[in-house]
């Protein structure tokens, strides 16, 4: 059996980064950009009004002005302004010649008859409400560096910019494989001895949470023959092999087996930690292979501390193997020494709370939990107030 540092170490000393690909922004979330990304365009590409009201040349010493155009936003016209007149101008619409200024409707009153506004406040100054050309960024300008996550607000940023495709850091395609003669879909009805498959969609959640989606679902009862079929077709077709559940002692566990029937170099098995000390990682001819307890919560938690940190590496992050944060325990918790513990928490403020129901097959911390704290081996009592390892959910 190995420490959780040296598993971590195995697991990062046989990761590589993935292929680059281009792909649409539309399918580009979670993912990671795998190159320096240059605007093509000035953004805002024409000086345009930040409010709906009027625009003029402002002077400062004019109080009325004769409003003689109309400008919507999309107009693709070209005004001009007359000086000493405005035009009634709308949020996103281009400026017209000759104007440098919007007052926005509401400090102004209007005259239908005469068609003039009056404005008598201070508070506009020349240039205010005008958004500039190129005041987001201007062509040619860096907007994104490399390695950065792209989350829904850079698929704005880039969108804006009139990219419609990014390049970015390949994510592996997975074939999951869900194990054991007891499991049944949510939807259909149980018998005394049957559970409901969690971990299926459970593991589908966590790998489109890190951008993945060319995910298939197998299933395999406790069976040597089915199980070793469905491994054999999935490493022929998929880049990674995730198992959930036959992977300990019992006389029916024989994920292990049947990997080495595939083929599979093992890296190691059995890692000193609870939950989850029956972990396998393998690899065969590049592709991964990870087997998960099939306890939920400690399928959960291997999932977290080993397999996202590797295909996230695969997948262009860095720093993947750093926990999150470092954060004072709020409670005493008791623990086994020669073990590393993961035990379900949530943060609170600056704080991190060891949460109840730490059984590895028991799912309803994770009702409120967003991390888990990592104990160290060689604790048994950790103190309120000791410094850990906070690793989010
Ligand atoms: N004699 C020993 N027995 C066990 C040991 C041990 O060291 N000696 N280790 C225990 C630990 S720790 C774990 S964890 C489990 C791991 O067992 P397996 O990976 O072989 O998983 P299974 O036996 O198939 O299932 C364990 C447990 O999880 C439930 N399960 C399985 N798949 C799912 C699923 N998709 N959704 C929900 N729940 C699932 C299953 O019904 C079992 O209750 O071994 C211990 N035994
Ligand atoms: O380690 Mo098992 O994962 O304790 O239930």
């Amino acid at each position: 059996m190995i420490s959780v540092n040296e598993a971590r170490r195995i697991l990062s000393d046989n990761c590589e980064r993935g292929e680059k690909q281009t792909i649409s922004l539309k399918n580009s979330l979670n993912l990671i950009v795998a190159e320096d990304i240059f605007s093509p365009i000035d953004v805002p590409s024409f000086n345009n009004s930040a409010m709906d009201g009027y625009t003029m040349k402002f002077d400062e010493n004019q109080h009325q002005w004769q409003v003689d155009t109309m400008i919507q936003a999309g107009d693709t016209s070209v005004h001009k302004i007359a000086e000493g007149k405005a035009a009634r101008i709308f949020t996103g619409a281009k400026m017209p010649e000759g104007a440098d200024t919007v007052i926005p409707q509401e400090l102004v009153e209007f005259d239908s008859e005469s068609r003039e506004i009056t404005y008598k406040d201070e508070k506009i100054k020349t240039g205010s409400n005008v958004r500039l050309r190129g005041s987001q960024c201007q062509k040619g300008e860096l907007i994104l560096i490399k390695g950065t996550q792209i989350t829904p607000g850079v698929i704005g940023l880039l969108a804006s910019v009139g990219l419609a495709e990014v390049k970015v850091f390949t994510a592996p395609s997975v074939t999951y494989i869900i194990t054991g003669n007891e499991l049944k879909e949510t939807g259909t009805d149980l018998q005394e001895g049957e559970i409901y498959n969690s971990n299926g969609p459970m593991l589908e959640a966590l790998l489109n949470n890190i951008g993945i989606t060319d995910v298939t679902a197998q299933k395999a009862g406790d069976d040597k023959e089915e199980l070793q079929q469905a491994i054999d077709a999935a490493l022929e077709q998929q880049d990674v092999l995730i198992l959930s559940g036959g992977i300990s002692v019992g006389d029916y566990d024989f994920v292990k087996e049947c990997l080495e029937t595939a083929g599979v170099k093992e890296l190691f098995y059995k890692i000193k930690q609870r939950p989850g000390k029956p972990f396998y990682a393998g690899k065969k001819a590049g592709k991964w292979i990870f087997a998960l307890p099939g306890n939920p919560s400690s399928g959960l938690s291997c999932f977290n501390h080993y397999v996202k940190p590797c295909l996230r590496h695969i997948m262009g992050a860095d720093d993947v193997w750093q926990p999150n944060r470092i954060l004072a325990l709020t409670n005493d918790h008791k623990k086994k020494s020669g073990f590393t513990f993961f035990v379900k928490a949530k943060t609170t403020g600056d704080k991190v709370e060891v949460l109840g129901a730490q059984q590895s097959f028991n799912l309803q911390a994770f009702s409120t939990a967003n991390c888990f704290v990592e104990l160290e081996e060689e604790l048994d009592v950790v103190k309120a107030g000791t410094m850990v390892k906070v690793w989010d959910l």
